[in-house]
């Protein structure tokens, strides 16, 4: 079962990791001061048994409330580089971006082994999955 979700948030490519004329050569438009924007969508994916009694691997309603927790609350309408504390100290790269929303998802729900897959566009030609440590698809 799968479940999408819209966010729109700005930020910067900018590694504290290197030094500004570093990040300027490899970021390129991307590490313009003021920022951009991106309609990032995010489809989150769970794998496991139909649960005979209720019919559903999990509740939409209950994978709704999870998402709006782990990615709409802390990204939604935010600036990814000030807002997020993840974000200060590693780019907010597309890849960033997926790992933060599969450990924020893990971290509220109530059985984080059905989370298969976090998959995100940060516009509709960059696309990353990320399925956890060592199944990633950067
Ligand atoms: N490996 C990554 N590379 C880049 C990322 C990223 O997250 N991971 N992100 C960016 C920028 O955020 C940038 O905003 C991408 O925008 P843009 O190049 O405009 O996007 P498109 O490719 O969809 O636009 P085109 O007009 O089709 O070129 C850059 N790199
Ligand atoms: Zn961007």
């Amino acid at each position: 079962m799968k479940r999408r979700a819209t966010f729109s948030a700005c930020h910067r490519l900018h590694s504290p990791h290197l030094n500004d004329e570093e990040n300027k050569k490899v970021y390129g438009k991307c590490n313009h001061i003021h920022g951009h924007g991106h309609n990032y969508v995010v489809f989150v994916t769970l794998f496991g048994e139909i649960d005979p009694k209720t019919g559903m691997v999990m509740n939409m309603t209950d994978l709704k409330r999870y998402m709006d927790e782990a990615i709409m609350r802390p990204m939604d309408h935010k600036n990814l580089d000030k807002d997020v504390p993840f974000f200060q100290i590693r780019p907010s790269t597309t890849e960033n971006v997926a790992v933060f929303i599969w450990d924020s998802l893990r971290s509220v729900m109530d059985q984080p082994h059905l989370l298969f897959e976090v998959k995100i566009y940060e516009t509709e030609n960059n696309i990353v999955r990320y399925r956890g440590d060592g199944d990633e698809d950067y």
